[in-house]
């Protein structure tokens, strides 16, 4: 079998990305953010406290028809936002771009962090990391990819995110039609749980390209890009007036500023950001002062290839005996 969900930025800085979800019997759909980066399916729910949920869209066991309750499972999740959420775990029906997995651990929230309460674009997250990272207890519970993944044709999910418009998520199979050129494929480290891989090296508008290994992790759920210091440091080196601000924690310039595209290397293929998407926001509404889709990772202690480096390609993620990442423009 396989499948194809569409995915919508969830505002105009394409801070997240969400996919309709239909869980239980009759179907309660959620709008969840399907994140490469973590590994727990939770869903606010009629058990989130209830001055912790506003506006979300909520899933109520009760009254669907297949759902169970897991007897003694918990779990508990803190993200790298410092956003936190945690509650108990059901089993039920959950379908997904027309794949369904008959009985999914639904993670259910009996509390969540302010800033999840803030959002009422996201009902919830979908995991796609590796089991290590799921939070349950007494035991890890399998992803919804883990679920699905024997039924499919082919053992992937691919992502083909876009700014400011809906893209995909396709799972069991590899749409040739949404990428050009051909897929390079890179070796993926599963240890401790994300998409890691390394990439070949960056390009900073028209230099010379720099061959160097940059190991990070490619991250649905995270919006930004973070890399090293020093590649941080020379792409704003091209931008006038850029600076590194205490006041808004990280690279900021004038929104009226050309910004060079950025070039990161997959193997010996090239993926090229365009400038217009490191120039990703204003740092508040109206200001003439915006924020870099390009951040320094050295306080994460890992290198992120978020949303504004994931837009800019059409990425496999291949969950077969062997993980790996196949990447190509589009
Ligand atoms: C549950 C474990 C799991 C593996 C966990 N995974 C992650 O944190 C990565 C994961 O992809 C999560 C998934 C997020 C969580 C918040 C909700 C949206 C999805 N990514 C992050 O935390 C990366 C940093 N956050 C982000 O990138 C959020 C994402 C977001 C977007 C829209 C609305 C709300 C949030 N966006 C922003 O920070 N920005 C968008 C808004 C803009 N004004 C500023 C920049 C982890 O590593 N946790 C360990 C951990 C704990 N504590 C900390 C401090 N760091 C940690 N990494």
């Amino acid at each position: 079998t396989s499948g194809s969900v569409a995915t919508s930025p969830i505002d105009s800085s394409d801070d997240a990305y969400s996919i309709p979800v239909s869980i239980g019997t009759p179907a309660q759909v959620l709008n969840l953010d399907l994140d490469t980066g973590s590994s727990d399916l939770w869903v606010f729910s009629s058990l989130t406290t209830a001055s912790e949920v506003n506006g979300q869209n909520i899933y109520t066991p009760s009254k669907s028809s297949t759902s169970k309750l897991v007897s003694g499972a918990t779990w508990k999740v803190k993200y790298g936002d410092e956003s936190t959420s945690s509650g108990v775990v059901y089993t039920d029906k959950v379908t997904v771009g027309g794949i369904t997995a008959s009985s999914q651990a639904v993670e259910v929230a009996k509390t969540v962090s302010a800033s999840f309460t803030s959002n009422s674009d996201i009902d919830g997250l979908i995991g796609m990391g590796f089991d290590s990272l799921n939070s349950a207890k007494p035991s890890a519970v399998p992803t919804f990819f883990d679920n699905i993944i024997g039924n499919l044709d082919s053992p992937v999910f691919t992502a083909d995110l876009k700014h400011n418009k809906a893209g995909s998520y396709d799972f069991g199979v590899i749409d040739s039609s949404k990428y050009t050129g051909s897929l390079t494929y890179v070796a993926v480290d599963t240890d401790p749980g994300y998409w890691k891989f390394t990439s070949s090296g960056y390009g900073i508008g028209s230099a010379a390209f720099k061959s160097t290994s940059v190991v990070g992790i490619a991250d649905t759920g995270t919006t930004l890009l973070y890399l090293d210091t020093a590649i941080v440091k020379a792409y704003y080196a091209t931008v006038s007036g850029a600076s590194n601000s205490a006041t808004y924690g990280g690279w900021v310039f004038k929104c009226s500023a050309t910004l060079p595209n950025f070039v990161f290397g997959v193997g010996s293929a090239k993926i090229t950001i365009p400038g217009s998407y490191i120039n990703y926001s204003p740092v508040t509404t109206g200001s003439s002062t915006c924020f870099g889709g390009l951040q320094d990772s050295t306080d994460i202690g890992i290198n992120i290839f978020g949303d504004v480096a994931l837009k800019a390609a059409f990425v496999v993620f291949d969950g077969s005996d062997t993980p790996r990442l196949g990447w190509a423009s589009k």
